[in-house]
């Protein structure tokens, strides 16, 4: 398995908190893959994200992109953001100019290309990502998940090898969070690896082929989910639910399920119900 990031026994501590944000987190990033990060509220996911753009620097351990450790020298962290994109969770933190078409190609100039390659990333980021009818709309005139899909746009655009999604879909009505996970499945076809933190379990169980989970700083379990939702002991034990589909599957008579791969969406729950189980 290619790794595209790698966490080595990192700890880090904040300035003033009394306790470690994370304390040995060991883990790996699979290429290619949407990796779904899972975890209670501080338990060390956005602290994790900062570590691996270089935001933050560990105080123990290591990081690595690519099978290399990260250099935090400049020219090493400019080589470092180009490869690894961080969309924050509130987007008010990301956006910096007027419309989305403006604020995507900022980002783009910022990083020193040529008018005709910022054009060309610019229009396809935009149209990639279903905007090019909001391209000129004012961004404080978009809802939260349009502005939340023009971050995303901006971070694309840079062409990273992996972007990292910090709980994208928090406020986001079901509409909106459809048309957000779309654009990220998008950009996942593209080529880049995507890294999704969430609490959203259903999400995670029916989106990611790699989830990691974290606990108090550290990594607890990573693998694909069928293993990791086959632990239902300890995803409660960490204060986190079962997705609802696996919890049904798991709640149906042996001889049902036995041998048969665990549903994955509910359409392929309806299918086994239709076609296999009654
Ligand atoms: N700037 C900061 N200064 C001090 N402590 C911080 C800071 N940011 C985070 N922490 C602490 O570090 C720990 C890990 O926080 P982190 O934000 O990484 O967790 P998280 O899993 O992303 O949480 P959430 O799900 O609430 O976003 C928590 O105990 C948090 O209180």
């Amino acid at each position: 398995m290619e790794l595209v990031l790698e966490w080595q026994d990192v700890s880090y501590t904040y300035p003033d908190a009394k306790a470690a944000a994370l304390a040995g987190m060991s883990l790996r990033i699979p290429k290619g893959m949407k990796t779904a990060v899972l975890g209670h509220n501080g338990s060390g996911k956005s602290t994790l994200f900062l570590h691996a753009v270089g935001i933050l620097k560990p105080q123990g351990g290591r990081v690595f992109c690519g099978g290399k450790a990260l250099d935090y020298g400049r020219k090493g962290l400019q080589e470092l953001r180009r490869a690894v994109g961080l969309v924050l969770q509130d987007p008010e933190q990301q956006l910096i100019l007027n419309t989305p078409r403006e604020d995507v190609a900022f980002g783009l100039r910022n990083a020193g290309m040529d008018e005709g390659t910022i054009r060309h990333r610019t229009e396809s980021a935009l149209a990639r990502l279903g905007l090019l009818e909001l391209a000129d709309r004012p961004i404080h005139h978009l809802s939260l998940g349009q502005k939340k899909r023009t971050a995303l746009a901006g971070v694309f655009a840079m062409e990273p090898e992996v972007i990292l999604l910090d709980e994208p879909a928090s406020y986001l009505d079901p509409v909106s969070e459809r048309l957000l996970l779309q654009s990220i499945g998008e950009i996942h076809r593209a080529g880049v690896t995507v890294v999704m933190a969430t609490h959203d379990m259903d999400t995670a169980y029916s989106w990611a082929d790699w989830i990691v989970v974290l606990d108090r700083g550290a990594c607890r379990m990573q693998g694909p989910p069928d293993t990791i939702f086959a632990h239902k002991e300890l995803i409660e034990e960490l204060g986190l639910e079962m997705p609802l589909l696996a919890d049904l599957w798991d709640s149906l008579p042996v001889g049902l399920r036995e041998g048969r791969p665990v549903p994955r969406n509910t359409e392929q729950f309806k299918a086994y119900l239709a076609n296999d189980l009654v």
